[in-house]
């Protein structure tokens, strides 16, 4: 998507594009980040923001995972929790097919990070308070993990993940065109084969309100690390599908064991960081 301040823009096109969805069920649906509301400044995201569990703004989302029986991850949503200040969180929300709000995620690591572009300084924490907590959930195609965009730069989140039983992980973003032409694709990937999970990758794409350029290249790749479906980059909006056969997890785990390597491991790994070995 290249979403735009309004949220009523941006639901106009994910009512079109779900519209356009594969017949089959379970089907997981990953939005990007910030999909109902980008490039608005922190200010106009903040009078958005809801709080948690009402607003016009989840009921919508509830009621089109509803609709068309899916689960449907939005990529972070402004939630806000009773804070007095100026800040919200950036939430991850996932809805069943019956429409019950069943996981949110609160993005940990805030884009607080220098960029050779033309916005230069991104500061997502100056309107943004960081999660504190991972997060899997069941479903009925298996165990979710749930990251957003700059998580993916942290493999010891995917890492937790993996050990609370995720098999597949959504991660819905918005990389800069610049660090996501270098970084986007090495990054998702290599995260898929450490952990051996199945990743979907949600996108921002093109030029936003504020000026804001993305990378896009929505992806769903498989737990051996193999790119089922990518988008262009160019298209927007662009839906990118595939079908993800998550049986073959088993064998890629007996065959390359890593979480059991990575258990006996890691008492010397620990030991020796802590005596600077
Ligand atoms: O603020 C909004 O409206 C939407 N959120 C974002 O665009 C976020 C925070 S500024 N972007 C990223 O995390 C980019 C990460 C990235 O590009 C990298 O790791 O290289």
């Amino acid at each position: 998507m290249t979403s735009q301040p309004d949220p009523q823009d941006n639901l106009k096109i994910i009512e079109q594009v779900l519209t356009q969805l594969p017949p089959a069920r379970p089907q997981l649906v990953v939005l990007p980040e910030a999909c109902l509301c980008f490039g608005a400044g922190d200010k106009r995201q903040r009078e958005r923001a809801e709080v948690f569990g009402s607003g016009e703004l989840q009921e919508r989302l509830a009621k089109l995972a509803r609709q068309h029986s899916i689960y449907l991850l939005a990529g972070t949503v402004p939630i806000i929790d009773g804070q007095s200040d100026d800040k919200f969180s950036a939430a991850s929300l996932l809805y069943g097919p019956d429409g019950d709000c069943l996981a949110r995620y609160n993005k940990i690591h805030l884009f607080d990070v220098d960029v050779a572009d033309s916005t230069k300084e991104y500061r997502e924490s100056a309107w943004t308070h960081p999660g504190q907590e991972i997060v899997t959930v069941a479903t009925e195609f298996g165990v979710l993990g749930l990251a957003v965009c700059y998580d993916v730069r942290f493999p010891e989140l995917f890492r937790a993940l993996r050990a609370a039983g995720a098999e597949v992980i959504a991660l819905p973003s918005a990389f800069t065109k610049v660090t996501g032409a270098a970084h986007w694709e090495v990054l998702t990937r290599a995260r898929a084969i450490e952990q051996q999970c199945a990743l979907v990758a949600g996108a921002q794409v093109g030029t936003h309100a504020n000026g804001r350029e993305t990378y896009g290249h929505a992806l769903v790749i498989d737990g051996w690390g193999k790119v089922l479906s990518a988008c262009d980059g160019q298209q927007s909006p662009c839906l990118s599908s595939a079908s993800v056969d998550l049986s073959q997890l088993g064998d890629i785990r007996k065959n390359i064991p890593v979480a059991k390597h990575f258990a006996s491991s890691k008492k010397v790994i620990h030991e020796s960081s802590q005596s600077g070995h």
